[in-house]
Formats: C-alpha cells, sequence, structure tokens
C-alpha cells in the first residue's frame, strides 16, 4: 500500500464556552507541526467517535466533554495520507484544561477562528459550523 493509499478517520471536538470556541497548537513535534486544529484524534478499531472523542479529550487535555451536535464530516488529502474528519460541537462537562501533547490553546469567538493557520482539513469545518451559527442554531 502507498503512502498516498493511508485514510484516517479523526474525531475532532468544537468546544464552546461562554460564546469562545477552543482551539489547540499541534506541537512542533507531531505531524502537521504547528498547525491549529480541533483537538481530537484517531478513531481505533470498534470504537464509535464519540467514544473516541470521549477517550482523546482526557488523553489530551484531561477533561471530560458532553457531546452535542455532529457537524459535516470533512475529506482531505494531505501529501502523504487523507483524513475525513467527524466534528462534533461539545462543551465541557468536568475537568481543568491541562495540555498533554499540544504547544497551546486560545479561546476564540467564532468569527475569529479563520484568523489562525489552521491544519487544511479543519478549514471547512469551520465554515460549517459559521453558517450553523449565522443561521441562529447556536
Ligand atoms: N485531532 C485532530 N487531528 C486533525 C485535525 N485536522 C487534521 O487534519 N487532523 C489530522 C492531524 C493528524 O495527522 C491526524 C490526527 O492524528 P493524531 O496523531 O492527532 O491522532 P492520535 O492522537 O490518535 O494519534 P496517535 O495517538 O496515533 O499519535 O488528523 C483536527 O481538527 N483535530
Amino acid at each position: 500500500m502507498s503512502a498516498k493509499a493511508i485514510h484516517i478517520n479523526v474525531t475532532c471536538a468544537i468546544i464552546e464556552q461562554d460564546g469562545l470556541v477552543l482551539a489547540a497548537q499541534r506541537s512542533a513535534a507531531m505531524s502537521l507541526p504547528l498547525k491549529w486544529e480541533f483537538p481530537g484524534g484517531k478513531i481505533d478499531p470498534g470504537e464509535t467517535p464519540e467514544e473516541c472523542l470521549r477517550r482523546e479529550l482526557v488523553e489530551e487535555m484531561g477533561i471530560h466533554v458532553i457531546i452535542g451536535k455532529s457537524l459535516p464530516t470533512s475529506m482531505h488529502h494531505y501529501p502523504t495520507f487523507a483524513v475525513t474528519l467527524h466534528p462534533f460541537v461539545c462543551s465541557i462537562n468536568s475537568g481543568v484544561i491541562v495540555l498533554h501533547e499540544h504547544a497551546a490553546i486560545v479561546w476564540l469567538p467564532p468569527e475569529k477562528l479563520h484568523t489562525l493557520d489552521w491544519a487544511e482539513a479543519d478549514v471547512p469545518v469551520i465554515g460549517s459550523y459559521l453558517a450553523e451559527c449565522k443561521a441562529g442554531f447556536r
């Protein structure tokens, strides 16, 4: 199988709090170094996207989340792999954020999310989220 054939399914959380949204910066040691993303990770075999998201947020940040609405998936081909993102709007149920993997986090109003240097697969996710905000569902 060539590297280009690798296709991963990844969950990600659009975490809302007090009208702001959490963005996380990948570390210099991770793939897509220093790009901004929504926290989450690869779905393990036998895991539902929601189970994956709960596990990843505990592992990466030490928080337990309430998972809300799912947004449309986003597929993107990077040079060496393809990813399908499964986004969910979430809120924090318990825990205090401690970064175990990311370089930084920032809380931004939805309309400022585009100011960061996002992983490319996230750009349509931000678009879907903003459309939903504008439609007044959030
Ligand atoms: N978590 C996350 N990953 C994203 C987003 N956008 C995007 O292109 N990706 C890419 C980056 C990574 O190549 C991949 C997720 O892999 P990862 O390495 O973060 O996942 P993981 O925590 O399960 O990894 P690992 O335990 O196997 O190291 O998806 C996003 O919004 N969130």
